[in-house]
């Protein structure tokens, strides 16, 4: 804490995402700790200043080319494969842009992540009871599972649309068991998706945890439109933020400093304030503040395959969500329970990508994941110019172990449209061909010819090589990470609840540390 009469906020966090906007809501409701939030995108005032579009659960925003509240940064996905990536620029970060899918991470995740940063903080039973307080569990209510006060409201997306219902009927007769709760911990499954989006609207958390009454508090300040573009370091303590407004800069001093820019972000604007690889930093005439070569040096995510097939009659649009079902199976390697997922997409490709709910004659989709825990690629800053973006490489599939469970992924994917079940509603997949799917050359060939990602980056500043249990970066005072860079591996599952989690988490270990 600064002291009382300094007149600087004690806290200063970058960024009001997925992380940020809980981190700031947590720690100003104490009275006495002034912190001050600094957003890139626009920070809309009340609900209805929100374009509608980031507010509609058929959509995923960030799917859409050209959004406003989208920032891209150019990325390859495998050498030679380049690809824009996404990320939300605007209050609530990626969760205002995103699918509203909203899935803890596993026990195994919490089991990996506590050990890498050596504390038991990150084990499932602490984090549990933020878990817990994060949610309004709409199905559940309060149970030693779920929580019934917590601002984000969580809610099963049904299984009534015909598509999701041949879906489940399709798993059943695959003999997959159903997996009825997806925040229980128990064998993966198919299930109903949990949502943050109620009654059709994503709830993002600048919605969940701003909006709903703490940016009226006296110590919270919110600046919407500012772009942070290095940290102040001087004699080993970051002590303030270079900041960029209406084409001006500024310097804003606090006590501490917390970067919750994201997993992208987060680690270019380390570097561009000389925090990171000395080498990397010199190359690119920054100069060096302190030499931490794991900030940047890979990051983790889940590549992804969009596979669609053919109804085989005119069906409705999604009613609330573009969500269906989603099954999780174990690839063959055994390690990591459930690490393949299949999530139904209700609204065609063509319609997430145009921004429309419904595209007459259009096939439906189904996104098919590994998310086996890896480290691979990284982020590299070539410049000491902010503008320039870093180089994003996501490594994926550069081992025969990473082609394999993504061959496993689709061929699972086609296994489910070929049931008898799924056949009642779909023609078949309209690629890839049998001959395809049956050869392991071909389809590493279509696989790589239609390789994405589930834009889940993590563990860019991870945990243990690069900050501590608490986000503090090492070799430095006054400055923190809080978002999903610092968890070492993306969870087995999508992030935005477990970057809900770390806001909480880190907001918790900021309290108890100032007593
Ligand atoms: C298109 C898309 C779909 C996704 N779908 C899902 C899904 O359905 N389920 C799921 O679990 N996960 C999903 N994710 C991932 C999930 O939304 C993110 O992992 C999560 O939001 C990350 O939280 P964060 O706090 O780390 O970063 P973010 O939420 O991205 O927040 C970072 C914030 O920092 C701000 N910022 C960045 N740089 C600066 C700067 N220099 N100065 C000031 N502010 C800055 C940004 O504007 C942003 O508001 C999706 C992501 C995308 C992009």
């Amino acid at each position: 804490m600064t002291s009382p009469d300094s007149g600087l906020p004690d806290v200063l966090v970058v960024g009001a995402g997925g992380s940020g906007a809980v981190l700031a809501a947590r720690l100003s409701e104490d009275a006495g700790c002034q912190v001050l939030v600094v957003e890139a995108g626009p920070v809309p005032r009340a609900l209805s200043a929100f374009p509608p579009d980031l507010l509609d659960a058929r959509l995923v925003p960030g799917a859409r080319p050209g959004n406003a509240a989208v920032r891209m940064f150019p990325a390859h996905l495998m050498p030679g494969l380049p690809y824009m990536a996404a990320r939300g620029r605007v209050l609530g970060g990626s969760t205002t842009v995103n699918g509203g899918y909203f899935v803890r991470a596993r026990r195994a995740d919490f089991d990996r992540w506590a050990a890498q940063a050596g504390d038991a903080l990150w084990s499932y039973e602490r984090a549990l009871p933020f878990l817990r307080a994060l949610e309004t569990d709409l199905d559940h209510g309060a149970t030693p599972l779920h929580g019934d006060r917590g601002p984000i409201p969580v809610r099963r997306v049904g299984l009534g649309h015909p598509a999701a219902a041949a879906f489940q009927a399709a798993a059943r007769e695959l003999g997959h068991p159903f997996d009825p709760d997806k925040n229980a911990q128990d064998p993966p499954g198919f299930g109903p998706v949990p949502s943050n989006a109620v009654d059709g609207r994503r709830v993002n958390t600048g919605i969940a945890y701003l909006l709903g009454g703490a940016l009226a508090r006296p110590n919270l300040t919110v600046l919407g439109d500012h772009v942070v573009r290095s940290v102040v370091v001087r004699r080993g303590r970051a002590t303030g933020v270079v900041v960029e407004h209406d084409g001006r800069r500024t310097l804003l001093e606090a006590g501490e400093i917390v970067l919750c820019a994201g997993a992208l972000a987060s680690p270019h604007l380390l570097h561009l304030s000389g925090i990171g690889p000395a080498a990397d930093l010199a190359r690119a005439g920054i100069p060096v503040a302190c030499d931490l070569p794991a900030v940047g040096a890979a990051l983790s995510d889940h590549p992804q395959v969009v596979l669609e097939w053919t109804p085989r009659r005119p069906l409705d649009g999604p009613a609330g969500s573009w969500l269906g079902g989603v099954l999780h199976l174990s690839s063959s390697d055994g390690d990591e329970a459930g690490d393949l997922e299949i999530l139904q997409s209700l609204v065609p490709v063509t319609g997430l990508v145009g921004g429309r709910t419904t595209v007459p004659g259009a096939p439906l989709a189904f996104l098919a994941s590994v998310q086996t825990p890896r480290r691979t690629g990284g982020v590299r800053t070539v410049s000491a110019d902010p503008d320039v973006p870093p180089r994003v490489d996501y490594g994926y599939l550069q081992t025969e172990a990473d082609r394999r469970r993504m061959r496993e992924a689709v061929r699972a994917t086609a296994a489910v449209v070929a049931t008898g079940a799924f056949g009642e509603v779909s023609r078949g997949l309209v690629e890839p061909s049998p001959a395809t799917l049956d050869d392991d050359h071909l389809l590493d060939r279509w696989t790589h010819a239609h390789l994405g990602t589930s834009q889940h980056t993590c563990g860019t500043v991870p945990m243990g090589s690069a900050v501590d249990a608490h986000g503090r970066v090492h070799g430095l005072t006054g400055l923190r990470v809080a978002d999903t860079s610092i968890l070492p591996t993306a969870p087995l599952r999508g992030p935005a609840a477990t970057a809900v989690l770390v806001g909480e988490l880190i907001a918790h270990a900021v309290r108890r540390e100032s007593g």
